[in-house]
């Protein structure tokens, strides 16, 4: 089949690329000059597990093309998919601009090329309920010449960033949302092969499409917000929310996927979702009261390391000059260079804003932080700066925080990281070590949701280790704030 694919950000770049994997001959369309350059030069422009093969490989065998002419895509296409962006308006509605935008241009060149045949318009993008209508009537609005055909169909992307190749080439379920029985046949044709393991095609109307995608995520945030807040409880209860997540896991009602407690859900698609179908909800008069809740709490849980760190390092002002602090993980989750409402970003503005010096390292998300911050520059007295390794941002620092749970992060060298900090004190955002095995290598450690046992105190001359018997417990209030002695 032909395909066009119109933005080429992690939707479009992942699904043209997949397609052009399946054979299909892809043309992959943006405004954006320079992204396209980088991608006609056979370079990628995002960091994704297992895309290069494919991308080098569509390339290659010229399935796979880049282009920033609308045009040049739309006339051989026989499926058309908008994956363009669809953030956040000031109210928190989805912003149709970009996709009402490229509906409105697709119209004007079907309607100037009546000959270029039937087309299938494909909303990949997050979009609210009534989008596939709304499509439909901007593309309609410049008087098509009779003869001109094409069907808008809902296909809504659920792929997971760091695993996006993998949910492509093998989802779990396909949603198509479409009342035309012809537009139903291409899609199954083009979906086909991606199912073979017997996953299944949903064929459903366009507005039930549209809001699957909402509820999956509305659901899947909830699912991890709820956890949250059972990890906040077991602080200050003394339960484990480790076992705790073992022990509901294996209901098979509830699963064992999306019940791991952090310091709050980030990225592109979960704030502004919740957010979106708040807005849906309050637009129809509804009051989706779980939402409004799901947002509050994670905003809340981003910061929630905040007060430990400032009850350990910050002078009575609340301010924490000249202490230094390392950050593990500036993506919002592993195995991406996504860093949109990440967390670890929350935290590094709250620490430089009270003048701490920030040292932080991530595999893959340096870049996009800088390119985040300079948009969008750090307020205050504090400092931040990029370190080279996991090990060379803790060298020297009085506490090490853990905003992302890499696999590089799990198993340093423990003795080696305690050694060269000023002060051994860890605060574990993603919950990546044992809390037993943390104390037994000498630091002072804190999680989320889990008792920390025998904890490690410090000698107040040196700020080393006390040795094993001289280790008193460390304390942690009933608000789950960790004190040294
Ligand atoms: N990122 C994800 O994991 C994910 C998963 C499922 C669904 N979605 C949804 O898919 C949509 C796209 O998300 P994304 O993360 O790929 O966005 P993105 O910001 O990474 O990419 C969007 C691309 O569209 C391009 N663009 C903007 N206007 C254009 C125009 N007029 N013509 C051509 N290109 C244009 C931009 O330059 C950019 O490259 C959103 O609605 C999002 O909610 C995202
Ligand atoms: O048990 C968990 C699982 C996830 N998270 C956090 O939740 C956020 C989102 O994680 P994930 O869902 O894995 O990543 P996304 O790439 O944002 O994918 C979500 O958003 C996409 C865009 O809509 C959808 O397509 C996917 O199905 C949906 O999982 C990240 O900050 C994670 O750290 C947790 O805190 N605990």
């Amino acid at each position: 089949m032909n395909i066009a694919v119109i933005g080429t950000g992690y939707v479009g770049l992942v699904g043209g690329t997949c397609f052009a994997e399946m054979g299909n001959q892809v043309t992959c369309v943006d405004i954006d000059v320079d992204k396209v350059t980088t991608l006609q030069n056979g370079r990628l422009t995002i960091y994704e597990p297992g895309l290069e093969v494919f991308f080098e490989r569509g390339i290659r065998e010229n399935r796979l093309t880049f282009t920033t002419d609308l045009a040049d895509a739309l006339e051989p296409a026989d499926v058309v998919f908008l994956a363009l962006p669809t953030p956040p308006a000031e109210d928190g509605s989805a912003d149709l601009q970009y996709v009402l935008g490229v509906a409105d241009h697709i119209g004007q060149l079907l309607a100037a090329n009546p000959h270029w045949g039937y087309k299938v318009l494909v909303d990949k993008s997050t979009v609210p309920v009534g989008t596939a209508a709304r499509v439909t009537a901007a593309v309609e609005a410049h008087g098509l010449a009779s003869g001109v055909h094409f069907d808008v169909v809902s296909n809504p992307e659920f792929l997971r960033e760091g695993a996006a190749v993998e949910d492509f080439m093998k989802p779990e379920r396909v949603v198509i949302g479409t009342s035309s029985p012809r537009a139903a046949e291409t899609m199954h044709r083009l979906y086909q092969p991606f199912v073979r393991s017997g996953n299944p095609i949903i064929l459903m109307d366009e507005a039930s499409a549209e809001m699957t995608k909402y509820a999956a995520n509305a659901l899947l945030a909830t699912k991890i917000t709820f956890m949250n807040e059972i990890a906040n409880l077991c602080d200050r209860v003394g339960a484990d929310v480790d076992h705790v997540r073992r022990g509901i896991g294996t209901d098979s009602r509830i699963g064992p996927k999306f019940l791991y407690a952090g310091i709050g859900f980030g990225g592109s698609c979960f704030p502004k979702d919740v957010q979106a179908l708040h807005r849906t909800a309050r637009e129809e008069g509804y009051e989706f009261r779980i939402l409004k809740s799901v947002l509050d709490v994670n905003e809340d849980q981003k910061k929630t390391l905040v007060p430990p760190v400032l009850d350990t390092l910050a002078d009575a002002r609340g301010r924490l000059d000249g202490r230094r602090i390392a950050v593990w993980g500036l993506a919002f989750k592993p195995h991406t260079d996504d860093v949109r409402e990440a967390p670890a970003h929350v935290l590094i503005r709250e620490f430089v804003s009270r003048g701490a010096e920030v040292v932080a390292f991530d595999p893959e998300a340096i870049e996009t932080t800088r390119a985040t911050f300079a948009r969008e520059p750090l307020a205050g007295t504090g400092t931040l700066r990029y370190a080279e390794s996991a090990y060379a941002a803790a060298s020297g620092a009085d506490a090490l925080i853990v905003a992302t749970e890499w696999p590089e992060f799990r198993r340093p060298d423990l003795g080696r990281v305690r050694e060269s900090m000023r002060t051994p004190l860890v605060f574990d955002g993603r919950n990546v070590f044992e809390p037993a095995q943390m104390v037994e290598a000498g630091f002072a450690y804190r999680s989320i949701g889990r008792p920390t046992p025998e904890a490690c105190t410090l000698d107040a001359e040196t700020s080393a280790p006390l040795a094993p018997e001289a280790l008193s417990s460390f304390t942690i209030s009933e608000t789950g704030v960790l004190t040294l002695p």
